[in-house]
């Protein structure tokens, strides 16, 4: 089995991010390039980052009207992304909107709800229910709009696993057993997202900010 493990290359410095990269390529099975990455350094640094050699994750969590998406989806076709994230906010005729304009060989998934919100966050915003019902019923709606997948936390991969046998579940929000959360408010052990049926675990802080990357990518490893 292929390493679940995409590294959050979420440094402001291109030199840093590609160091940093090529430093754990060994212990991760690819590298995800998110919203702070891609405003610094655009295609460019895809460019840059692609040549350490793993797949890139683009995770630019689109949410737009669907023709600004799909438009979106059509700029980014040139990298190559195996992997890029929109919001199941943004309704179904987005999110098909956004499948049918994405490459072929891209999946395409939807966040659910940000793992740095909890249910008191749900009720702020007037959501009705818990993160987790909300969760799945964004995760309904990304499955019917034929989407690869979904973004969720580990606390609810197991249930949307059980509704969408052959989904994509990417899980970021997690955390070695003894980890700091920072902002992270339903996170989850790597191994625990994984044998709830996660097929991506997105890894940050953990690793970046680890004395050393390394050995912090190499002990997550083996817990798996
Ligand atoms: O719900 C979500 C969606 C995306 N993310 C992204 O994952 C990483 C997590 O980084 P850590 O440092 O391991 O917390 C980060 O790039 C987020 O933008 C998420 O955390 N939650």
């Amino acid at each position: 089995m292929s390493n679940p493990i995409y590294l959050a290359l979420d440094l402001p410095r291109l030199d840093a991010a590609i160091a940093l990269a090529k430093k754990v390529k060994g212990h991760v099975g690819g590298l995800k390039l998110g919203l702070e990455f891609f405003c610094a350094h655009g295609h460019h640094g895809v460019h840059e980052v692609a040549k350490v050699g793993l797949p890139i994750f683009l995770d630019l969590k689109l949410h737009d009207i669907p023709n600004t998406v799909a438009g979106a989806m059509q700029s980014i076709h040139v990298l190559e992304p195996a992997i890029v994230t929109i919001h199941a906010g943004g309704g179904r005729a987005m999110m098909e909107d956004a499948k049918a304009a994405a490459g072929e060989h891209t999946k395409v998934v939807a966040v659910t709800v940000l793992t740095s919100l909890d249910d008191s966050d749900m009720a702020a915003m007037g959501v009705g229910g818990s993160a987790h019902d909300q969760a799945l019923r964004l995760a309904d709606l990304a499955q019917e709009a034929g989407l690869d997948g979904i973004v969720c936390s580990g606390h609810e991969v197991g249930a949307i696993h059980k509704r969408w046998k052959n989904g994509y579940f990417v899980v970021p929000g997690l955390r070695p057993a003894d980890g700091k959360l920072g902002d992270q408010k339903r996170a989850v052990t790597p191994r625990a997202a994984r044998d709830a049926g996660a097929s991506v675990l997105v890894i940050g802080r953990p690793i970046s900010r680890a004395e050393d990357p390394v050995a912090a990518a190499r002990a997550i490893e083996a817990t798996l």
